[in-house]
């Protein structure tokens, strides 16, 4: 009897971004230090003579389980680079809401990629997942390894993976859905026009937790105006955080409109999340580690 399969889909969250312009074909190139997250989605393949994708869990309501979804998606992009492979049944849980800003979807995407190159037999590190993973959206190729690291271009050039020191967070989501798409629109950049060339990345070196978000005090989102147009909802959620007993730092990540705190440790975030679950019912919130 053949195993099945499992990864984590873990949340990708931007502990910073810059918007450095936009291309001639539309697509924004940005800087962005990007971690990790310990909550996710769990993907879990069973290998099958097709393809086929089923999907529980509490966000899981209304996700296409066709073509439409980033997990077939990226499997099809797969094969049409490399031709035919071995299939499965996809098994998402999904636990990430969708369309915030966290990269579920791409992290999705890229969790079926490392499954077919298991069930296949492919080096995880070979250069087609990763011009496969960019093809099927701008922060899959982040998502395959799902480690701390500079992402720049448009999201397809990576630097090393970083030992960041652990963040101990709290993630909230607001429950309005926010196009990556509507976002950008509104930042209102011209095709080839240029904001910024300096480098103005964090150092990344820090050693402590405190030391890093001194650094990235330093920083912000560059979306997260243009995002607050599209979702008013963040001026409430923003200042929420950021009075919340020994927040460190509150900030949006990607497009929105999922936000992060930071706290110094395991408790002040614990008990951060109870209060908010407490005075926000309403609001996804999860206590994580972001490295
Ligand atoms: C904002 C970020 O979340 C930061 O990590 C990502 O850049 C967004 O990545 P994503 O959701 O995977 O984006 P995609 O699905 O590839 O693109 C959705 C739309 O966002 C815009 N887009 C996306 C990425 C990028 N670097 N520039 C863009 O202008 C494009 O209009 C594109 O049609
Ligand atoms: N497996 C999936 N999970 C989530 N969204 C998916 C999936 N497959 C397709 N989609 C579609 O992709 C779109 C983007 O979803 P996703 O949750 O990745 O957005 P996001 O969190 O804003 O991502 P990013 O931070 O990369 O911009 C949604 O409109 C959703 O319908």
């Amino acid at each position: 009897m053949p195993s099945t399969l499992t990864t984590r889909a873990r949340a990708k969250v931007n502990l910073n971004l810059r918007v450095i312009g936009r291309r001639a074909d539309g697509y924004h190139e940005l800087e962005s230090l990007v971690a990790f997250a310990s909550v996710g989605d769990t993907l879990t393949l069973e290998p099958a003579p097709e393809l086929s994708l089923t999907i529980s869990g509490p966000c899981g309501n209304g996700l296409p389980v066709d073509g439409d979804n980033l997990v077939l998606r990226a499997a099809r992009a797969l094969s049409g680079e490399l031709g035919a492979l071995r299939w499965g049944r996809f098994h998402l849980v999904k636990r990430l809401p969708v369309a915030s800003g966290i990269g579920g979807g791409s992290a999705d995407a890229a969790g079926a990629l490392r499954l077919l190159a298991r069930l296949n037999g492919l080096q995880p590190t070979m250069p087609a997942l990763l011009d496969v993973a960019a093809k099927v959206g701008a922060d899959v190729p982040v998502c395959l390894e799902s480690r701390a690291r500079l992402m720049m271009g448009i999201g397809e050039c990576l630097g090393p993976p970083l030992r960041l020191p652990p963040l101990f967070a709290v993630l909230v989501n607001p429950g309005v859905p926010v196009e990556t798409v509507a976002v950008f629109r509104k930042l209102g950049l011209q095709a080839g026009q240029a904001l910024s060339s300096s480098r103005t990345l964090p150092e990344t070196n820090s050693e402590t937790a405190q030391d890093l978000i001194a650094v990235l005090s330093r920083s912000g989102n560059d979306l997260e105006g243009p995002a607050r147009a599209v979702a008013p909802i963040l001026d409430t959620v923003l200042p929420t955080l950021a009075g919340l007993p020994g927040c460190r730092l509150a900030r949006m990540s990607g497009s929105g409109a999922t936000c992060f705190a930071l706290f110094d440790d395991c408790r002040a975030s614990a008990d951060a999340a109870k209060s908010l679950q407490r005075s926000h019912p309403g609001w996804w919130v999860t206590p994580t580690l972001l490295r």
